[in-house]
């Protein structure tokens, strides 16, 4: 029987489990998110993983649910997903020739027993030319994606280098997440 429920919609952190040979079936939270403006970015992560984690729960309490949430933050900015091409931009040019942090919050529940735990990866971007940013717009990608880039995608070339854990950047920090499935009972499998 798998007990592992992944709550999220997201095809990266569905890839990333999968890459993990975790056992799992997803199902998308769908919530409302709610955040405290008061909250710092690692609260925040922490807080949308939980509210994720726990709309899932709340409808399978028979199982352990996996929730998760990325965001970028640069100075005292914290950036979600673009609304569209213009707030792409504007993000792009904050994120060119400089360095972000990108947090990911996780949050793991079951019947009597949570965990939760956020990583901080720091980026850093290129100088971008407007015809770069205009470029990597219109090939799509940015649309779903905190900060308006894919670090796993063509926004590689973006990237000049990066202090921290890869995969929490594209959307789940997967060995240390594995750690803590593994305190559920949840193991991977050769
Ligand atoms: C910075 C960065 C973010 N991202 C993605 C990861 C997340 O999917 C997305 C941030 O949005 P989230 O709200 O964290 O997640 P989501 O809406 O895609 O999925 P769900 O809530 O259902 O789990 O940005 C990348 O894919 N690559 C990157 O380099």
């Amino acid at each position: 029987m798998t007990r592992l429920i992944l709550a999220s919609q997201s095809p990266r952190r569905k890839e990333l489990l999968e890459q993990a040979h975790v056992p799992f079936q997803t199902i998308s939270s769908d919530i409302e998110e709610w955040t405290d403006p008061a909250l710092s970015p690692g609260e925040l992560v922490v807080s949308l993983a939980e509210q994720k984690a726990e709309a899932v729960f709340r409808k399978h309490p028979e199982n352990i649910v996996l929730g998760s949430d990325t965001v970028v933050a640069i100075g005292s900015e914290v950036l979600g997903k673009p609304a569209d091409g213009d707030d792409a931009r504007s993000m792009l040019r904050k994120l060119s020739g400089t360095s972000h942090s990108v947090y990911t919050g996780v949050a793991v529940i079951a019947d009597g027993k949570r965990e939760t735990f956020y990583e901080k990866s720091d980026v850093y971007f290129y100088p971008l030319t407007d015809e770069e940013i205009d470029a990597y717009i219109r090939s799509g990608e940015p649309f779903d994606k905190a900060g308006s880039y894919g670090i796993q995608g063509l926004g590689a070339v973006l990237v000049e280098r990066i202090s921290g854990d890869y995969f929490a950047i594209v959307g789940l920090p997967l060995a240390r997440t594995v750690r803590v499935l593994k305190e559920f009972g949840v193991n991977w499998q050769a």
